[in-house]
Protein backbone atom coordinates (compact mmCIF):
# COMPACT_ATOMS: atom_id res chain seq x y z
CA UNK A 1 0.00 0.00 0.00
CA UNK A 2 1.33 3.69 -0.92
CA UNK A 3 2.15 5.91 1.86
CA UNK A 4 -0.30 9.29 0.89
CA UNK A 5 0.61 11.02 3.54
CA UNK A 6 2.99 14.73 2.71
CA UNK A 7 6.71 13.69 3.08
CA UNK A 8 7.40 17.28 4.42
CA UNK A 9 5.90 18.60 8.04
CA UNK A 10 4.40 21.92 6.61
CA UNK A 11 5.53 23.65 2.97
CA UNK A 12 7.44 22.18 1.09
CA UNK A 13 10.98 24.76 0.59
CA UNK A 14 14.73 24.50 1.16
CA UNK A 15 15.58 22.79 4.32
CA UNK A 16 11.77 22.08 5.21
CA UNK A 17 11.72 19.26 8.06
CA UNK A 18 10.56 16.08 7.04
CA UNK A 19 7.18 13.96 9.05
CA UNK A 20 10.35 10.77 8.58
CA UNK A 21 13.69 11.60 7.84
CA UNK A 22 16.53 9.08 7.90
CA UNK A 23 19.12 11.46 6.98
CA UNK A 24 19.23 15.06 8.30
CA UNK A 25 22.73 17.41 7.87
CA UNK A 26 23.23 20.53 9.23
CA UNK A 27 25.49 23.59 8.07
CA UNK A 28 27.42 20.89 5.94
CA UNK A 29 30.18 22.19 3.45
CA UNK A 30 32.88 21.82 1.76
CA UNK A 31 35.42 24.39 -0.29
CA UNK A 32 37.96 23.51 -2.59
CA UNK A 33 40.38 26.48 -2.70
CA UNK A 34 38.24 29.14 -2.67
CA UNK A 35 35.13 27.36 -3.81
CA UNK A 36 32.40 26.42 -2.12
CA UNK A 37 31.21 23.45 -3.96
CA UNK A 38 29.44 22.49 -0.81
CA UNK A 39 27.58 24.89 1.54
CA UNK A 40 23.97 22.92 2.49
CA UNK A 41 22.40 24.58 5.23
CA UNK A 42 20.08 21.82 6.53
CA UNK A 43 18.32 19.35 4.80
CA UNK A 44 16.29 16.20 5.73
CA UNK A 45 16.04 12.85 3.63
CA UNK A 46 12.56 11.27 4.02
CA UNK A 47 12.51 7.72 4.61
CA UNK A 48 11.24 5.04 2.31
CA UNK A 49 10.91 7.36 -0.63
CA UNK A 50 12.89 8.00 -3.73
CA UNK A 51 14.56 11.56 -3.31
CA UNK A 52 15.90 12.94 -6.79
CA UNK A 53 19.14 15.15 -6.23
CA UNK A 54 19.28 17.52 -9.15
CA UNK A 55 21.10 20.71 -10.26
CA UNK A 56 23.31 22.24 -13.12
CA UNK A 57 26.53 20.67 -13.68
CA UNK A 58 28.93 22.09 -10.56
CA UNK A 59 26.06 22.26 -8.21
CA UNK A 60 27.81 20.41 -5.65
CA UNK A 61 25.54 17.07 -5.93
CA UNK A 62 28.76 14.19 -6.20
CA UNK A 63 30.26 16.29 -3.44
CA UNK A 64 27.28 16.31 -0.76
CA UNK A 65 27.22 12.19 -1.82
CA UNK A 66 31.21 11.61 -1.24
CA UNK A 67 30.39 13.81 1.86
CA UNK A 68 27.25 12.08 3.43
CA UNK A 69 29.19 8.67 3.01
CA UNK A 70 32.38 9.45 4.25
CA UNK A 71 34.32 9.47 0.90
CA UNK A 72 35.47 13.10 1.70
CA UNK A 73 35.46 15.56 4.54
CA UNK A 74 33.71 18.15 4.81
CA UNK A 75 35.14 21.30 6.58
CA UNK A 76 32.06 22.24 8.93
CA UNK A 77 28.65 19.79 9.28
CA UNK A 78 26.89 17.30 10.97
CA UNK A 79 24.52 14.81 9.80
CA UNK A 80 22.77 11.86 11.01
CA UNK A 81 21.53 8.49 9.69
CA UNK A 82 18.76 7.01 11.61
CA UNK A 83 20.11 9.08 14.06
CA UNK A 84 23.56 8.08 14.08
CA UNK A 85 26.17 10.85 13.64
CA UNK A 86 28.27 10.01 11.20
CA UNK A 87 30.89 13.10 10.89
CA UNK A 88 34.11 11.40 10.68
CA UNK A 89 32.95 7.40 10.47
CA UNK A 90 34.84 6.01 7.51
CA UNK A 91 33.09 5.21 4.15
CA UNK A 92 33.12 1.11 4.59
CA UNK A 93 31.73 1.55 8.36
CA UNK A 94 29.14 3.76 6.66
CA UNK A 95 28.48 0.89 4.81
CA UNK A 96 28.00 -1.19 7.65
CA UNK A 97 25.10 0.81 8.82
CA UNK A 98 23.40 0.61 6.04
CA UNK A 99 23.94 3.83 4.00
CA UNK A 100 25.67 2.88 0.76
CA UNK A 101 26.19 4.75 -2.32
CA UNK A 102 27.23 4.03 -6.50
CA UNK A 103 29.23 6.10 -8.37
CA UNK A 104 28.81 7.85 -11.89
CA UNK A 105 31.72 5.98 -13.40
CA UNK A 106 31.25 2.73 -12.37
CA UNK A 107 33.88 0.26 -10.11
CA UNK A 108 32.88 -2.53 -10.67
CA UNK A 109 36.14 -4.67 -10.95
CA UNK A 110 36.77 -5.84 -14.46
CA UNK A 111 39.43 -7.99 -13.52
CA UNK A 112 36.95 -9.95 -11.36
CA UNK A 113 34.16 -12.44 -12.36
CA UNK A 114 30.41 -10.86 -11.30
CA UNK A 115 30.30 -13.08 -8.33
CA UNK A 116 33.67 -12.29 -7.13
CA UNK A 117 32.22 -8.35 -7.07
CA UNK A 118 28.97 -9.22 -5.57
CA UNK A 119 31.54 -10.92 -2.62
CA UNK A 120 33.39 -7.62 -2.36
CA UNK A 121 30.28 -5.96 -1.69
CA UNK A 122 29.90 -8.06 1.35
CA UNK A 123 33.11 -7.85 2.39
CA UNK A 124 31.35 -4.21 3.94
CA UNK A 125 30.04 -6.70 6.12
CA UNK A 126 31.26 -7.03 9.65
CA UNK A 127 34.33 -8.82 10.60
CA UNK A 128 34.79 -10.03 6.95
CA UNK A 129 38.02 -9.25 5.18
CA UNK A 130 38.46 -8.54 1.83
CA UNK A 131 40.78 -11.64 0.93
CA UNK A 132 37.90 -13.69 2.51
CA UNK A 133 35.41 -12.15 -0.13
CA UNK A 134 37.64 -13.31 -2.56
CA UNK A 135 38.71 -16.64 -2.00
CA UNK A 136 36.67 -19.95 -1.35
CA UNK A 137 35.94 -22.41 0.86
CA UNK A 138 37.50 -21.50 3.67
CA UNK A 139 34.69 -19.34 5.75
CA UNK A 140 32.35 -22.14 5.95
CA UNK A 141 28.74 -21.13 6.61
CA UNK A 142 29.15 -17.75 6.01
CA UNK A 143 30.50 -18.05 2.46
CA UNK A 144 27.48 -20.37 1.82
CA UNK A 145 24.77 -17.73 3.01
CA UNK A 146 26.97 -14.81 0.98
CA UNK A 147 26.75 -17.13 -2.18
CA UNK A 148 22.91 -17.53 -1.93
CA UNK A 149 22.08 -14.16 -1.21
CA UNK A 150 24.46 -12.90 -4.31
CA UNK A 151 22.74 -15.34 -6.68
CA UNK A 152 19.56 -14.21 -5.36
CA UNK A 153 20.30 -10.68 -6.31
CA UNK A 154 21.93 -11.72 -9.82
CA UNK A 155 19.21 -13.38 -10.55
CA UNK A 156 16.58 -10.35 -10.25
CA UNK A 157 19.25 -7.70 -11.85
CA UNK A 158 19.56 -10.82 -14.66
CA UNK A 159 22.78 -11.31 -14.73
CA UNK A 160 22.92 -14.95 -13.13
CA UNK A 161 24.03 -16.08 -16.70
CA UNK A 162 26.96 -13.53 -16.51
CA UNK A 163 28.17 -14.86 -12.95
CA UNK A 164 31.12 -16.66 -13.92
CA UNK A 165 32.14 -13.21 -16.40
CA UNK A 166 34.87 -11.10 -16.01
CA UNK A 167 33.13 -7.47 -15.21
CA UNK A 168 34.79 -5.86 -17.94
CA UNK A 169 33.40 -8.46 -20.51
CA UNK A 170 29.56 -6.74 -18.98
CA UNK A 171 27.88 -3.44 -21.03
CA UNK A 172 28.14 -0.11 -19.45
CA UNK A 173 24.24 -0.83 -18.67
CA UNK A 174 25.09 -4.07 -16.97
CA UNK A 175 28.11 -2.58 -14.94
CA UNK A 176 25.63 0.05 -13.77
CA UNK A 177 23.13 -2.92 -12.70
CA UNK A 178 25.94 -5.40 -11.07
CA UNK A 179 26.96 -1.98 -8.77
CA UNK A 180 23.67 -1.86 -7.79
CA UNK A 181 22.91 -5.34 -7.22
CA UNK A 182 26.57 -5.10 -5.27
CA UNK A 183 25.77 -2.47 -3.45
CA UNK A 184 22.44 -4.33 -2.11
CA UNK A 185 24.78 -7.19 -0.63
CA UNK A 186 25.29 -5.50 2.97
CA UNK A 187 21.42 -5.16 3.26
CA UNK A 188 21.06 -1.41 3.06
CA UNK A 189 18.53 0.89 4.36
CA UNK A 190 19.78 4.01 2.53
CA UNK A 191 20.75 3.29 -1.45
CA UNK A 192 22.21 6.40 -3.23
CA UNK A 193 22.86 6.27 -6.35
CA UNK A 194 25.25 8.82 -8.65
CA UNK A 195 23.92 9.00 -12.03
CA UNK A 196 22.21 5.77 -12.67
CA UNK A 197 21.44 6.49 -16.05
CA UNK A 198 24.36 7.82 -17.54
CA UNK A 199 25.19 5.80 -20.35
CA UNK A 200 22.64 3.56 -20.24
CA UNK A 201 20.77 2.35 -23.34
CA UNK A 202 17.82 2.88 -23.54
CA UNK A 203 16.92 -0.78 -23.57
CA UNK A 204 18.12 -1.17 -19.93
CA UNK A 205 17.10 1.92 -18.63
CA UNK A 206 13.34 0.98 -17.59
CA UNK A 207 14.87 -2.20 -16.04
CA UNK A 208 17.19 -0.25 -14.16
CA UNK A 209 13.88 2.38 -13.25
CA UNK A 210 12.04 -0.63 -12.07
CA UNK A 211 15.01 -2.34 -10.50
CA UNK A 212 14.90 1.53 -7.95
CA UNK A 213 11.19 1.19 -8.10
CA UNK A 214 12.07 -2.17 -6.71
CA UNK A 215 14.12 -0.77 -4.16
CA UNK A 216 11.36 1.58 -2.24
CA UNK A 217 8.96 -1.36 -2.56
CA UNK A 218 11.33 -3.73 -0.92
CA UNK A 219 11.52 -0.75 2.29
CA UNK A 220 14.52 0.76 1.06
CA UNK A 221 15.17 4.16 0.67
CA UNK A 222 16.47 5.98 -2.48
CA UNK A 223 18.74 9.14 -2.77
CA UNK A 224 19.87 9.79 -6.28
CA UNK A 225 21.71 12.05 -8.56
CA UNK A 226 20.32 12.49 -11.99
CA UNK A 227 20.10 14.91 -14.85
CA UNK A 228 17.21 12.65 -16.56
CA UNK A 229 14.53 14.83 -16.20
CA UNK A 230 12.47 11.79 -17.84
CA UNK A 231 13.47 9.91 -14.60
CA UNK A 232 13.39 12.34 -11.96
CA UNK A 233 9.62 12.77 -13.23
CA UNK A 234 8.33 9.26 -13.16
CA UNK A 235 10.23 7.68 -10.29
CA UNK A 236 10.25 10.28 -7.43
CA UNK A 237 8.56 11.57 -4.78
CA UNK A 238 10.49 14.06 -3.87
CA UNK A 239 13.21 16.31 -5.55
CA UNK A 240 16.21 18.31 -3.83
CA UNK A 241 17.82 21.05 -6.28
CA UNK A 242 21.36 22.26 -5.43
CA UNK A 243 22.82 24.97 -7.13
CA UNK A 244 26.26 26.28 -6.57
CA UNK A 245 26.33 24.11 -3.32
CA UNK A 246 23.24 25.39 -1.86
CA UNK A 247 19.51 23.74 -1.58
CA UNK A 248 17.39 26.35 -3.88
CA UNK A 249 13.95 24.01 -3.89
CA UNK A 250 12.55 20.65 -2.39
CA UNK A 251 9.53 19.56 -2.97
CA UNK A 252 7.10 16.94 -5.55
CA UNK A 253 8.62 16.48 -8.74
CA UNK A 254 5.75 18.51 -10.24
CA UNK A 255 5.57 21.44 -8.37
CA UNK A 256 9.66 21.71 -8.44
CA UNK A 257 9.65 21.71 -12.04
CA UNK A 258 8.07 24.87 -12.58
CA UNK A 259 9.53 26.52 -9.39
CA UNK A 260 11.48 29.64 -10.53
CA UNK A 261 14.67 28.76 -7.99
CA UNK A 262 14.74 25.31 -10.25
CA UNK A 263 14.50 27.26 -13.67
CA UNK A 264 17.10 29.73 -12.52
CA UNK A 265 19.50 27.14 -11.45
CA UNK A 266 19.42 24.87 -14.83
CA UNK A 267 19.32 28.29 -17.09
CA UNK A 268 22.65 29.27 -15.81
CA UNK A 269 23.96 25.87 -17.93
CA UNK A 270 21.07 25.83 -20.45
CA UNK A 271 20.19 29.25 -21.43
CA UNK A 272 17.83 28.58 -23.97
CA UNK A 273 15.63 26.43 -22.07
CA UNK A 274 12.25 28.22 -20.51
CA UNK A 275 10.98 25.08 -17.45
CA UNK A 276 8.11 26.90 -17.04
CA UNK A 277 6.82 27.21 -20.83
CA UNK A 278 4.66 24.35 -22.08
CA UNK A 279 7.31 21.82 -23.41
CA UNK A 280 9.92 23.47 -21.58
CA UNK A 281 11.00 20.21 -19.56
CA UNK A 282 11.29 18.01 -22.91
CA UNK A 283 13.19 20.67 -24.10
CA UNK A 284 15.55 20.73 -21.54
CA UNK A 285 15.56 17.15 -21.37
CA UNK A 286 16.55 17.30 -25.48
CA UNK A 287 19.32 19.99 -24.34
CA UNK A 288 21.04 17.82 -21.74
CA UNK A 289 21.16 15.09 -23.82
CA UNK A 290 23.10 17.02 -26.02
CA UNK A 291 25.20 18.28 -23.01
CA UNK A 292 28.22 15.74 -22.94
CA UNK A 293 29.57 17.20 -19.67
CA UNK A 294 25.89 16.49 -18.41
CA UNK A 295 25.95 13.15 -19.15
CA UNK A 296 29.83 12.11 -18.02
CA UNK A 297 29.58 14.27 -14.93
CA UNK A 298 32.72 14.58 -12.68
CA UNK A 299 34.78 11.76 -11.85
CA UNK A 300 35.20 10.83 -7.93
CA UNK A 301 38.01 9.09 -6.37
CA UNK A 302 35.98 6.18 -4.44
CA UNK A 303 38.15 3.33 -4.21
CA UNK A 304 37.04 -0.25 -3.45
CA UNK A 305 39.66 -2.66 -2.49
CA UNK A 306 43.30 -1.71 -2.35
CA UNK A 307 45.89 -2.65 -4.70
CA UNK A 308 48.39 -4.36 -1.64
CA UNK A 309 45.45 -6.68 -1.21
CA UNK A 310 44.36 -7.77 -4.92
CA UNK A 311 47.53 -7.12 -6.21
CA UNK A 312 47.23 -7.11 -10.37
CA UNK A 313 43.91 -7.52 -10.50
CA UNK A 314 42.96 -4.66 -8.29
CA UNK A 315 42.67 -2.46 -11.12
CA UNK A 316 39.23 -0.51 -10.96
CA UNK A 317 37.57 -0.07 -14.64
CA UNK A 318 36.76 3.18 -15.17
CA UNK A 319 35.07 3.31 -18.48
CA UNK A 320 34.52 6.20 -20.09
CA UNK A 321 30.87 7.01 -20.84
CA UNK A 322 31.95 6.98 -24.57
CA UNK A 323 32.92 3.48 -24.36
CA UNK A 324 29.96 2.38 -22.22
CA UNK A 325 27.42 3.88 -25.01
CA UNK A 326 29.46 2.27 -27.76
CA UNK A 327 29.35 -1.23 -25.84
CA UNK A 328 25.66 -0.56 -25.31
CA UNK A 329 25.36 -0.17 -28.82
N1 LIG B 1 38.40 17.05 -5.74
C1 LIG B 1 38.08 18.27 -6.14
N2 LIG B 1 39.00 19.26 -6.24
C2 LIG B 1 38.68 20.51 -6.63
N3 LIG B 1 37.43 20.89 -6.95
C3 LIG B 1 36.46 19.97 -6.88
C4 LIG B 1 36.73 18.62 -6.48
N4 LIG B 1 35.57 17.92 -6.49
C5 LIG B 1 34.63 18.79 -6.90
N5 LIG B 1 35.16 20.00 -7.13
C6 LIG B 1 34.42 21.22 -7.56
O1 LIG B 1 33.32 21.35 -6.70
C7 LIG B 1 32.17 21.79 -7.43
C8 LIG B 1 31.06 20.80 -7.26
O2 LIG B 1 31.38 19.62 -8.00
P1 LIG B 1 30.47 18.32 -8.01
O3 LIG B 1 31.16 17.29 -8.83
O4 LIG B 1 30.09 17.98 -6.63
O5 LIG B 1 29.19 18.87 -8.78
P2 LIG B 1 27.97 18.05 -9.36
O6 LIG B 1 26.73 18.80 -9.03
O7 LIG B 1 28.03 16.64 -8.92
O8 LIG B 1 28.26 18.18 -10.91
P3 LIG B 1 27.94 17.15 -12.12
O9 LIG B 1 26.46 17.20 -12.33
O10 LIG B 1 28.70 17.74 -13.26
O11 LIG B 1 28.43 15.80 -11.71
C9 LIG B 1 32.62 21.99 -8.87
O12 LIG B 1 32.96 23.35 -9.03
C10 LIG B 1 33.84 21.09 -8.95
O13 LIG B 1 34.75 21.57 -9.91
Amino acid sequence: MTDARPIAVGEAAPGCRKRDPIVVAENVSRSFGGNNAVDVEYLEIPRHKITALIGPNGAGKTTLFNLLTGFDTPNTGTWQFEGNDLAGVASYKVARMGMVRTFQLTKVMGKLTVMENMRLGASQQPGEKLRNALFKGIWGSREKQLTEQAEGLLAKFKLDAKRDDYAASLSGGQRKLLEMARSLMVNPKLVMLDEPMAGVNPALTQSLLDHIKNLKAEGMTVLFVEHDMHMVRHIADWVVVMAEGKIVAEGPPATVMKDQAVIDAYLGAHHDVDLGAAGGVEALEEELAEDEKSVVGTSDAGIIAPEAVLGERAETLHVDTETRKEEDR
